[in-house]
């Protein structure tokens, strides 16, 4: 590959998600939770991994947009495509079972992806407390947290950094939605 893998993650990612907005009042630009999941890696979990960021980068690209992983192989090599697979729902499933997939199969990630399911949780259960997405009930963001709780600690073990902005996040919503 020419030039920074991380700069071409992030080039990479920008062009895929161009036409995509996150479902927030602000309609933010959706590389901004592409970006923002790779920082809270390196800025809160002092993950330094090349590889981590670069697939945090990439995440949601197979997921989101006409991205293969094959492309993603190509350009970023298998032990990034490895990692994106890892962290990328089966979109032809129903959603309910795609949501069960995600707390079954936590447990058996690699270190690497644990990490970027934390950071990419930490990134969207921030939003929802700052910035819910429009249309979401106070249940259905109650849910998500519950949900995103059951996913993440099957994450345990691999960055103690993460797991405690987590627990805080899980601990600060539960004191106020008892
Ligand atoms: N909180 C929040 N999420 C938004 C927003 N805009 C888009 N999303 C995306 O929506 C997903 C969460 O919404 P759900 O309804 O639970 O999931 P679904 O897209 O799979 O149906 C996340 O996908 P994901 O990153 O793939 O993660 P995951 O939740 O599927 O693990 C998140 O990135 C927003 O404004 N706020
Ligand atoms: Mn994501």
């Amino acid at each position: 590959m020419s030039g920074n893998a991380i700069i071409e993650a992030a080039d990479f990612a920008a062009t895929k998600h161009v036409n995509q907005r996150r479902m927030n009042a602000e309609q933010a630009p959706y590389i901004n939770h592409c970006i923002g999941v790779c920082r809270v890696l390196t800025a809160e979990g002092n993950v330094d991994d090349t590889d981590t960021l670069v697939a945090a980068l990439l995440h949601d690209t197979v997921e989101d947009t006409d991205t293969t992983f094959e492309e993603i192989e190509a350009r970023f090599g298998p032990t990034v495509r490895k990692l994106v697979s890892e962290v990328t729902d089966d979109k032809t499933l129903e959603k309910k079972e795609r949501k069960r997939l995600q707390i079954e199969k936590a447990p058996f990630a690699s270190d690497q992806a644990k990490r970027i399911k934390m950071a990419d949780k930490i990134y969207n259960l921030r939003d929802i407390v700052k910035s819910p997405p429009l249309g979401w009930s106070e249940q259905r963001i109650k849910e998500y947290m519950e949900w995103a709780q059951k996913v993440t600690n099957g994450c345990r073990g691999v960055n103690d950094k993460l797991e405690a902005i987590l627990d805080g996040i899980y601990a600060d919503f539960h004191s106020k939605h008892p």
